[in-house]
């Protein structure tokens, strides 16, 4: 075997080429080629000698895995079958989209990059391999949002749990044993659902029963309603403030939307937008009506104005 894959891989690789890791991942068909870092591997095309260098492993991850991700969303049906009925997740939200500080941004980021990558710490100091992401904040601020930013970013797939549609502990089970590794299971509005007691039930259940590489997305409007109990880090580890439309989250905005990162009424919406309350959603509603920054921008000074009005009364 090692003779007839050294023979095969002679006609294929470059001679300098010394050291190549193959190997098939469970439940995937094709085979992953891995390299080391900084490892040079030479490639010849054409008459053209290639040099391809390793500079970053969740690099190479993410382009060779192009799939389409899905969202998913579970029921249990009444002779007590669980499914999971799926769409393709066609989301165009990414980080750099997302009206939000640029800290709390990379800090999230960061700490995805440092989750999916420990797989062997978290082995080592025997931690379940998994990350719990509370996202609290008022509708309209992005938090379903950002949950498809975080599966793009780390090309997972995304399962939405209606607690309500879940009846025990033992179906429970059985969905998320149906949902596969690398996603993002999602519980949004928190709050709503259930009991306290049937609510940490299900939660430390969803814990023990989920296999590897999976993040838990808790969402809610009022985190101030939610027992401490829940809070906890290992039931919820990273708690996110998803705010009301800063001066700085604008300027993303401006730049997606509208594509410029200046005019001359910056300075009187971020005047504007220190006095009022108005959520991403709300100012992303008004630069959506045209793409001429000299239309959008003054509806959107009117929007702001008359919010303010509304709010004084
Ligand atoms: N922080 C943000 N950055 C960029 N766009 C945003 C942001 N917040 C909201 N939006 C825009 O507003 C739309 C609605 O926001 P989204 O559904 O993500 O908010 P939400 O906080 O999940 O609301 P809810 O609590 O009602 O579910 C999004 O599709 C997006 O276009």
């Amino acid at each position: 075997m090692f003779d007839a894959a050294t023979a095969y891989l002679a006609a294929k690789i470059s001679r300098a080429t010394t050291r190549i890791k193959v190997n098939k991942p469970p439940k995937q068909q094709d085979l992953a080629v891995t390299v080391d870092k900084n490892q040079e591997i030479v490639d010849v095309h054409a008459g053209i000698h290639f040099k391809w260098t390793l500079q970053s492993a969740t690099a190479v991850t993410k382009t060779a895995k192009n799939e389409r991700r899905r969202r998913l969303s579970g029921s249990v049906d009444y002779n007590g079958t669980d499914y999971w009925s799926s769409v393709v997740l066609n989301h165009p939200a990414t980080s750099e989209t997302m009206a939000m500080e640029a800290e709390t941004k990379k800090e999230l980021m960061e700490d995805l990059d440092r989750f999916v990558s420990r797989k062997d710490y978290y082995r080592r100091v025997g931690k379940d391999w998994k990350r719990g992401y509370l996202l609290y904040g008022p509708p309209g601020t992005g938090k379903s949002s950002l949950i498809a930013a975080m599966a793009n970013y780390l090309k997972f797939d995304v399962y939405d749990l209606d607690l309500r549609e879940v009846q025990c502990n033992s179906d429970l089970r059985r969905l998320l044993i149906g949902s596969s590794n690398r996603s993002i299971l999602v519980i949004e509005d928190i709050d709503c659902n259930i009991t306290l007691s049937g609510l940490l039930n299900f939660i430390d259940g969803l814990w023990s029963s989920c296999r590897d590489e999976k993040s838990i997305v808790f969402t809610t409007n009022h985190r101030d309603r939610l027992d401490p109990a829940l809070l906890r880090p290992g039931r919820m580890d990273v708690h996110l403030e998803m705010s009301y439309c800063t001066f700085s989250g604008f300027k993303i905005l401006a730049s997606t939307y509208l594509r410029i990162d200046d005019h001359s009424f910056f300075p009187v919406i971020g005047e504007l937008l220190e006095e009022v309350e108005a959520t991403p959603a709300e100012v992303t509603g008004e630069l959506i009506k045209s793409e001429d920054a000299d239309i959008a921008l003054p509806a959107l000074v009117h929007f702001l104005k008359h919010k303010d009005i509304k709010r004084a009364f």
